[in-house]
């Protein structure tokens, strides 16, 4: 569905070159569910307007749904739907209306883009607002309305930029459902920029960690975890002297790194706690250590992007 060679883009503002993505090499097959996380500054915007044609590469190339972003733009165009960062929607049409116009803009007949404005409308719970002025609507109302705009013409594939900033808590994780079940229910394939580590855990089989202009990890959200920072175990034992016992008894298990005592903590990363526990717990006992908690803690993609980058991600979330 998306894939990219050496995609790259310059700018040149007041004498100096920005490299904002420097050599995009992504593969994203139809069906998938991608979360593009990245802080601020990242290149994800620059990134994705590339992939929906509204910026020209420097260099590299990109085809999106089988066809090249700069030899066939309108081609494109016509295959995806793109849901922009603020909001598209909110003037004072009503909504069924704007969603209407929407379709017959696409090229709908008038009896198509009504149909398809229904189906929309109760796909993402709009119905009870169809009739309402687009500016009257909530905040995350007009972002399902936005993602109504953007399916008009039922492409196979949706970009969203952002999809939630702005929105509260409940409405996020109304938003992410709607995500999910218009994945789940019409195999629409979905590539969505993000900044909230929440969201891209919420949401992603898969997530792309973009930095300074380049992808730093690639893999389910489970995986990159596991793979790059590892579950904490931590053991409780009774007394200090147990825990350098325990540290010797756990050492040699292949999984256990960076093993560390501190008092009457024990603790060590593994690539998958639930797996590891059984082993590390035989051991324990075998070395006649006597436990008193036990706590396996799942690293969170900030953890992840920490070790890739020595930073964290949520100092730039905004
Ligand atoms: N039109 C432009 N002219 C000059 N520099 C630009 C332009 N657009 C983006 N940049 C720079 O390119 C880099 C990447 O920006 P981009 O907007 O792609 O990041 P982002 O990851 O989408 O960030 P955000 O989460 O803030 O939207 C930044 O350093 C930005 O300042």
């Amino acid at each position: 569905m998306i894939h990219t060679r050496n995609l790259t883009r310059e700018f040149h503002t007041k004498g100096e070159t920005v490299q904002a993505v420097k050599g995009l090499d992504i593969d994203v097959e139809a069906g998938e569910l991608v979360s593009f996380l990245g802080p601020n500054g990242a290149g994800k915007s620059t990134s994705l307007r590339m992939l929906t044609t509204l910026l020209l590469p420097t260099s590299g190339s990109a085809t999106v749904a089988g066809r090249d972003v700069v030899a066939d733009p309108n081609g494109v165009r016509a295959a995806i739907g793109y849901v922009g960062q603020g909001n598209g929607a909110g003037g004072d049409q009503r909504v069924r209306d704007e969603l209407v116009n929407q379709g017959r803009f696409c090229g709908l007949t008038k009896a198509e883009a009504r149909t398809r404005a229904g189906e929309l409308l109760e796909m993402l719970e709009l119905d009870a607002t169809a009739d309402r002025q687009a500016d009257r609507l909530s905040g995350g109302q007009r972002r399902r309305l936005d993602i109504a705009m953007g399916l008009i013409h039922r492409p196979g594939l949706l970009f969203l930029d952002e999809p939630s900033t702005g929105l509260d808590p409940h409405s996020r994780a109304n938003l992410w459902e709607h995500i999910l079940r218009l994945r789940a229910d019409q195999g629409t394939t979905v590539f969505m920029t993000t900044h909230y580590l929440d969201e891209a855990d919420a949401m992603a089989e898969r997530v792309m960690v973009i930095d300074d202009g380049r992808i730093i990890a690639d893999g389910t959200a489970d995986d990159l975890k596991g793979k790059v920072s590892g579950d904490l175990v931590a053991f409780g034992v009774a007394e200090p002297g147990e825990a350098e016992r325990a540290a010797a008894a756990a050492r040699p298990l292949a999984d256990a790194g960076g093993v560390q005592t501190d008092g009457t903590e024990l603790r060590m990363r593994v690539s998958r706690g639930e797996e590891a526990l059984p082993g590390l717990l035989r051991a324990l006992d075998e070395a006649g250590v006597r436990l008193t908690t036990v706590r396996v803690q799942r690293p969170t993609l900030d953890d992840v992007f920490l070790t890739l980058t020595g930073r964290s991600l949520r100092e730039g979330e905004g």
